[in-house]
């Protein structure tokens, strides 16, 4: 395993992965990850149409965050310069595992692991909860027009999704920390205490992975 940090913050749809992700950068001074969206073509459209516009959009974002990985570990991992993101590489799989149908996903899958084995990986995940209400609120307040078609029950599905694979996560990797985090308790983007309480706990991970290393 890579021994440089790499940390990730996951979580379901406005959440907070991108807030958390760049304070944590500007702290650290680790060179921040940020997945692309509004550059998706296919994602206002598939809000609109999920079975049609499915697998074109897994498939952007598949490629996409291919080549960000693959640059940032020629540029950073390979470096030794620590890095931190709003995304882990599984939420491909996590959200294509719902909108292809089975045959498609099938061949997805194969290509994610083509892609993507080799790839360097988190080896600090935060998981961030919130409950529906809040991520509703949240993402009504970031306000992407693209967004307005989200359901609230895609919406508590892909909730439960991210569960269901952390859970498994864990126990296939007892080996990385995750740092879960209650996002309707911690507000770190108004209240600067909770901010440091995560800012400490990610400074703990840190320091326990570099003495074990
Ligand atoms: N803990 C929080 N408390 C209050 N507002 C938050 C919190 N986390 C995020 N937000 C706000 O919610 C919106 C979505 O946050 P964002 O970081 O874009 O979520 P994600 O990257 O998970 O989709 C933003 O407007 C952000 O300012
Ligand atoms: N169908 C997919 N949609 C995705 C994927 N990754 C992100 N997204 C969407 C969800 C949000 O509308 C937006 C930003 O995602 P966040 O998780 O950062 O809130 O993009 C994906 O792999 N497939």
């Amino acid at each position: 395993m890579n021994q440089v940090p790499f940390i990730t913050v996951e979580g379901p749809i406005g959440v907070g992965k991108t807030t958390l992700a760049t304070a944590l950068s500007t702290h650290f001074n680790y060179h921040l990850l940020k997945e692309i969206v509004d550059e998706n073509p296919f994602l206002g459209k598939f809000y609109e149409n999920i079975d049609e516009w499915s697998f074109q959009t897994e498939m952007f974002f598949l490629c996409n965050r291919y080549k960000q990985l693959k640059d940032i570990k020629d540029r950073y991992i390979l470096n030794d310069m620590p890095v931190v993101a709003d995304y882990h590489i599984f939420k491909n799989l996590i959200f294509a595992s719902k909108s292809l149908e089975a045959p498609e996903y099938k061949k997805y899958e194969q290509i994610y692991h083509i892609l993507t084995d080799d790839m360097p990986r988190p080896n600090i995940i935060i998981y961030l909860r919130a409950s529906l209400d809040t991520l509703l609120k949240r993402i009504e307040k970031r306000g992407r027009e693209i967004e307005k078609n989200i359901s609230p029950l895609y919406l508590e599905q892909l909730s439960i999704d991210y569960d269901l694979k952390m859970q498994a996560f864990e126990k296939q990797h007892p080996d990385i920390p995750i740092l879960h985090l209650d996002g309707d308790q911690l507000d770190f983007v108004h209240n600067k205490n909770d901010l440091q309480y995560i800012i400490d706990m990610v400074t703990t991970s840190i320091q326990t992975r570099s003495t074990k290393a």
